[in-house]
This record gives structure tokens, C-alpha cells and sequence, in this order.
């Protein structure tokens, strides 16, 4: 992608598209094939920068990932202890993903590594997980007291914990999850709302048993994994959701987008848009890899605002840009409350949305915790720019198809990280 992208008012859109893989299990898929007995083969993989720093990572501690094409990518496995001491950093470059769960594994590793990342890596926090893991024996230094990267990592042998996430995090559930297939006993995690399961769901694929309930999970130590062949990834419902609000907001649409993962603790922005009175007609077709897959349809709407918060923050946090593009053209106010966690995403998503829509002439207020927002509000072409965010990236994108001039985002290079071909997916929609 061109580090400037330029997206002008589009009279509807109109067609049949798929998206890239979903992001949080083409990470997954990874890291356990690496730690497994066995070999994985991975189809639907999402080629994008975040996951392709995660096969880095485990190319460094000497496992064999061979990418056949783009989206299909065979995990060498030799089993945990076949991982070695990577004898440069292991660069995460934007993920936050692969870093938190990596964490995890190196936790129950027995040899030093040296984790970094990006300038937007570096600003978030890691406390989360590095507190835990040393409660569980690992040696864990770092910025600030290893709250930041850079980070260094001794691993060896764990105890189990119990752990209150202050948090509903699925990436700090699953590093604990990881660090405690390594640990004597029996570590157990609980949030305070029930975050994405894509681990849960994965693990036991790959031979291991774990316990669950609403909000917590748990499983014993010393157990090992075994690849369960392959795993087939559908498409990412993140990505997906650009699209279903771009079809929302510009009249006249009507698509549809096939084989979208469906996992309920990520289906909250159909939830919301449809309590806005987006209609969105959802038919599922089958199950990949333990993960509901389906067909979504889309035809634009005449929207009000809703407010949104509690449980259903967790099932759309990686939407909430997007959600508040969309509230801006629904006719009364948009409430989104508890989503703090957004202010240590890739940006602080709460400021950074508020600010690049104000660029739009969108009515947004910045909340302690979310953001208000007024509708509905005709929005004026401007500059954008991404802040090295992709998910602002794309919101900002979504909103040139409506705003009069069009919209030109910059650094839109971030747009990669989830969704290569964004552009072309949208050119070919907006082209019928
Ligand atoms: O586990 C995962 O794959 C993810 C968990 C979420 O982060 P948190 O665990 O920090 O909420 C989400 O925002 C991120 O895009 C992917
Ligand atoms: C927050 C995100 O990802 P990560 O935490 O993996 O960087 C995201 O994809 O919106």
C-alpha cells in the first residue's frame, strides 16, 4: 500500500467480496504449531504485518515455517522444548498479540531472549502480563521496571497462579494460558468480562484440556501439545466491519460478504449496528476449526443512536473507530462508555478518533472512558491521517466515501498490519 491513500464519495456499493484471515488466529495458529508436536499447515493465514512479525519471532527460535503461498503456511513443530535461544531480538514490530502471548511461551522457555518493537510497542503497557508471569517464576527486566519494552526474558520452570485480570484481555488470558501449560499445578484466569476465545477454542485442537466458565479459565500444567494437522482461518469479522459500515452509510448499497468468523465474543459490532437499525442479514454456514463461519449481508439503513458498553466492549474493542464513523451519520446521540483499554491500543484511539473526526466536521467528545457523539452530521473532505494505526487508517478511509471532497489518509502504509488489499476490496465494491 502507498503511504497516502485517497478515497473519494462513492455513489453505492454493490457486490461479493471475502477479507483476509482473522488476525487473532493466524497468531494463534502459529505459536501453538510452533510449540506443538508435529506439523500444522495453516490455510486462510492473514498475510499482514502483524502476523507475519509472529512467524519471525518463531523462525528466530529455530521452528521451520514455510509459506507454500500467501495465505498457507506449514508450522514445523518439534514440541516446546524444541524451541531454541534466538541469538538476535525478537521484533514484534506493531503487534501487541504477538508480544503479550509470545511472552508466554518465552516465560516457559528455558534460555534468554530479547524482545522489541515498534515506537508504538514501546508506549504500551506490558505490566499486564510481565507481573503475572514473574508471580509464576519467570525473570522478566525492562523498561521502567518492565513495564515497557524493551524486554528481556529468562524462562525456566513456572509455578501455577491464580490471577484476578483487572483487565477483560484475551491477550493477557492467553499468555497466562500459555505460561501455564508450563507450570506445576493449576493456573487459573479470571476477567472481569468474558474477552475473545479464540485460545480456548484452539487449545484443545491441539491436545490440551482446559476448564471454563463465564468468566474464567483454567487448565493444569505439563501438558502437551500435538498439532492437529491443520487449522483453517476464517475471515477476520475486524476487517469485515469496515465494510459492513461503509455499506450502512453510503445509500444504495447492498453486499455481501462470505466466510466471515463468526465467534459470538467478537460479534458485538453486529450487535450494535443492527440495534442502530443497520440491516445486516447474517446466515451461518458451518464451523472451521472450532470457529462459527458465515455470510453476512448488508443493505444501507436509516440509523439512530445506542449506547454501548459493559460486556459489549470486549466483543467490538478493535471496532469502536469504525462504530463511531458510523454514529455519525445516525440521528441522535452515540454513548460509548468503558472502553478505557482503548487509550493503549496501537494510538490512543479515544483522542486519535475524536481528533481525526473533528477533522471531518463530525460532533465527537472525548469521554475519561469512550466518547459521545452526535448525530447526524454531514461530514466535509479533509486530510486524515492513520497516526500509524490501522484501524484509524481505515476508519478514516470509510468516512471519504461519505464526505463531500473525500478524504485522503496519511500514513495509510498501516493499513497492512490487518488488511492487505483493503484498497482493492473497496475499489472493487464501490465499482460494482
Ligand atoms: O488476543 C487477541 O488476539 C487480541 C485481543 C485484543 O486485545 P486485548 O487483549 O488487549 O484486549 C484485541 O484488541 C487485539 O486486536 C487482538
Ligand atoms: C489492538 C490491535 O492489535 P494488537 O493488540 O495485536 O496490536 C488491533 O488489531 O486493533
Amino acid at each position: 500500500m502507498v503511504e497516502t491513500l485517497t478515497i473519494q464519495p462513492a455513489a453505492s456499493l454493490q457486490g461479493e467480496v471475502t477479507v483476509p484471515g482473522d488476525k487473532s488466529i493466524s497468531h494463534r495458529a502459529v505459536m501453538f504449531g510452533a510449540v506443538a508436536q508435529g506439523t500444522t499447515r495453516v490455510t486462510g493465514f492473514l498475510p499482514g504485518a502483524d502476523c507475519l512479525s509472529t512467524i519471525d519471532c518463531f523462525r528466530r527460535m529455530g521452528v521451520a515455517i514455510e509459506r507454500e503461498e500467501e495465505t498457507v503456511v506449514t508450522i514445523h513443530g518439534r514440541g516446546w522444548n524444541g524451541l531454541t535461544e534466538p541469538d538476535s531480538f525478537l521484533d514484534v514490530g506493531n503487534s501487541g498479540t504477538t508480544i503479550r502471548l509470545m511472552l508466554g511461551i518465552l516465560a516457559g522457555s528455558p534460555f534468554y531472549s530479547a524482545v522489541i518493537g515498534d515506537e508504538s510497542i514501546a508506549r504500551r503497557p506490558m505490566d499486564r502480563v510481565v507481573e503475572p508471569l514473574r508471580r509464576m517464576g519467570a525473570q522478566i527486566e525492562g523498561r521502567k521496571g518492565g513495564s515497557f519494552t524493551p524486554l528481556g526474558v529468562r524462562g525456566g520452570n513456572l509455578s501455577s497462579i491464580e490471577h484476578v485480570s483487572r483487565v477483560a484481555s484475551a491477550q493477557v488470558k492467553s499468555c497466562l494460558l500459555l505460561a501455564g501449560l508450563r507450570a506445576d499445578g493449576i493456573t487459573r484466569i479470571q476477567e472481569p468480562y468474558r474477552s475473545r476465545d479464540h485460545t480456548e477454542r484452539m487449545l484443545p485442537a491441539f491436545g490440551i484440556e482446559l476448564q471454563q466458565s463465564e468468566n474464567e479459565v483454567s487448565l493444569s500444567g505439563d501438558q502437551q501439545l500435538s498439532s492437529p494437522g491443520e487449522v483453517r482461518v476464517p475471515g477476520d469479522i475486524s476487517s469485515a466491519a469496515f465494510l459492513i459500515a461503509a455499506a450502512l452509510i453510503v445509500p444504495n448499497s447492498h453486499i455481501t460478504i462470505r466466510n466471515v468468523g463468526l465467534n459470538p465474543t467478537r460479534t458485538g459490532i453486529l450487535d450494535s449496528f443492527r440495534e442502530m437499525g443497520g440491516a445486516i442479514e447474517i446466515v451461518e454456514t458451518g464451523e472451521w476449526s472450532g470457529e462459527a463461519v458465515g455470510d453476512i449481508t448488508v443493505t444501507s439503513s436509516a440509523l439512530k443512536g445506542v449506547e454501548v458498553k459493559g460486556d459489549r466492549i470486549p466483543r467490538l474493542i478493535d471496532e469502536i473507530p469504525i462504530l463511531a464513523v458510523v454514529a455519525t451519520q445516525a440521528n441522535g446521540r452515540t454513548v460509548i462508555r468503558d472502553a478505557a483499554e482503548l487509550k493503549v491500543k496501537e494510538t490512543n484511539r479515544i483522542a486519535v478518533t475524536a481528533q481525526e473526526m473533528r477533522r471531518l466536521g463530525a460532533v465527537v467528545e472525548e469521554t475519561a472512558d469512550g466518547l459521545v457523539i452526535e448525530g447526524r452530521t454531514p461530514l466535509k473532505g479533509s486530510h486524515c491521517n492513520s497516526h500509524g494505526d490501522h484501524r484509524i487508517g481505515m476508519a478514516t478511509a470509510i468516512a471519504g466515501l461519505i464526505a463531500d471532497g473525500g478524504v485522503t489518509v496519511g500514513r495509510a502504509g498501516a493499513i497492512d498490519i490487518s488488511f492487505p488489499g483493503f484498497e482493492h476490496t473497496l475499489h472493487r465494491l464501490t465499482n460494482g
